[in-house]
C-alpha cells in the first residue's frame, strides 16, 4: 500500500490552463480563482524562450547520466542536503524513487562548478521574470499594493532555490543494486512524497512524462498531464499565509510509474530569511476574515520545515490562536 494514497481521479479537467496572451485583467481573474479553488495552474504562452527551455532540459539529461562518483561529487560546502541527492529528500528521514540537483539561485559560487551554469541562470532569469509577473497580476486582483508579492523574490538575497527532479524508470532500480521490496509498491513508486511547497510560489516544468498530482478540495488526487510547453504553477505555503488563506497552498506528490524517465524543474521563489511573513492588512477583515495565521520570519519557518517530515501539515502551527496586533508594513 502506498502511504498515504488516497483515490485517484482520472483526468486533469480539474487543472486551469491560463493562457498567458489573453487580456491582462482576464489573465488575473483566472489565476486569482486558480489560487483560491486548488492553488495550482498551468500556463501556457507564457513568453519564456523555448530555446532557454530546451537548453536547461539538454543540460541536466546530460548531468543525470554522469557516473554516479560523478554526480556525488557535486556537493554544497556549507550545506549538506544541497547539491546532488538521491533518494533522501531533505534532512527528517523522508525518501522517495529520486535523484536531484538542488542549489540556490543566487550561489553562484556553487554553480560555477557545472560546465552549464550559463544554461542554468538563463533559466533562473526567465523563470524569476514569469514568477514576478504571475504574482503582479495577483495583486491587481486582490486590489493589494502593487508589487506586493513580487517584491519579495525580487531582491538579490531572496532565498529561491531549483530543483531538477529525476524520476528514473523502475527497471533501473529493480535490475540495480536497490531493490524495490514489495511487489504493489513497484507498480506505483512515490517518487516524491506528499507535501506543500512551503515558499511563495513555485514554477515548474517537465519533459512529457507525467506523474505529478495534486490534491483537489476532496481530497482526490488529480494527475497533472505533462506539457513541456506549458509551466506549472503552485501556491507555497507562504502565499497562503500572506493572503490570510484565501489561496491554497497545494498538496501534490510525484507517483513515478516506471516507464519513462520524468524530468521536472522547480523554481521555488522565496523571499530574503529575514522577511517577515504574516497576513498582509488588506486581506484581514476584523468581521469576516479575521487574521488566521501569526507572523514569522522566512527563516523561522523554514527551520521548523526543514524539521518536519514532508506530509506534515506545517503551516497549523502558524495558525492564530489569539489576536495580534503586529501589522506588517510590506
Ligand atoms: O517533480 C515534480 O513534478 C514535483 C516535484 C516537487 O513537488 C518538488 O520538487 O517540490
Ligand atoms: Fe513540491
Amino acid at each position: 500500500m502506498v502511504k498515504g494514497s488516497q483515490k485517484i481521479v482520472s483526468v486533469d479537467q480539474d487543472i486551469p490552463i491560463i493562457d498567458m496572451s489573453q487580456e491582462r485583467t482576464q489573465v488575473s481573474k483566472q489565476i486569482v480563482k486558480a489560487c483560491e479553488t486548488l492553488g495550482f495552474f498551468k500556463v501556457v504562452n507564457h513568453g519564456v524562450d523555448q530555446t532557454i527551455i530546451s537548453r536547461m532540459e539538454q543540460e541536466s539529461i546530460n548531468f543525470f547520466a554522469k557516473p554516479v562518483h560523478e554526480k556525488n561529487s557535486v556537493k554544497s560546502a556549507n550545506q549538506p542536503n544541497f547539491g546532488y541527492g538521491f533518494r533522501d529528500i531533505g534532512l527528517s528521514g523522508d525518501s522517495g524513487e529520486i535523484e536531484y540537483l538542488l542549489f540556490h539561485t543566487n550561489d553562484s559560487a556553487f554553480l560555477s562548478q557545472f560546465s552549464f551554469s550559463s544554461a542554468v541562470n538563463c533559466y533562473i532569469e526567465a523563470v524569476k521574470q514569469l514568477a514576478r509577473e504571475i504574482l503582479d497580476l495577483m495583486a491587481e486582483e486582490l486590489r493589494v499594493p502593487p508589487y506586493t508579492f513580487s517584491k519579495l523574490i525580487s531582491t538579490v538575497d531572496s532565498d529561491s532555490l531549483v530543483r531538477v527532479n529525476h524520476y528514473t524508470p523502475s527497471d533501473e532500480f529493480l535490475g540495480g543494486t536497490t531493490r524495490v521490496s514489495d511487489k504493489s509498491e513497484s507498480l506505483m513508486r512515490v517518487g516524491f512524497g506528499e507535501h506543500t511547497d512551503p515558499q511563495i510560489l513555485t514554477v515548474l516544468r517537465s519533459n512529457g512524462v507525467g506523474g505529478l498530482q495534486v490534491s483537489n478540495s476532496d481530497g482526490l488526487w488529480v494527475p497533472v498531464f505533462s506539457d513541456p510547453s506549458a509551466f506549472c504553477v503552485n501556491v507555497g505555503d507562504l502565499l497562503q499565509v500572506m493572503t490570510n488563506g484565501r489561496f491554497i497552498s497545494v498538496k501534490h506528490r510525484v507517483m513515478a510509474s516506471g516507464k519513462e524517465s520524468r524530468l521536472s524543474t522547480a523554481y521555488f521563489a522565496a523571499p530574503p530569511l529575514q522577511a517577515k511573513i504574516g497576513p498582509i492588512p488588506p486581506m484581514i477583515k476584523t468581521v469576516n476574515q479575521p487574521r488566521v495565521y501569526q507572523t514569522f520570519t522566512w527563516s523561522e519557518y523554514k527551520k521548523f520545515v526543514y524539521s518536519h517530515r514532508l506530509e506534515d501539515s506545517r503551516l497549523d502551527m502558524f495558525r492564530t490562536c489569539k489576536d495580534e496586533d503586529d501589522e506588517i508594513v510590506y
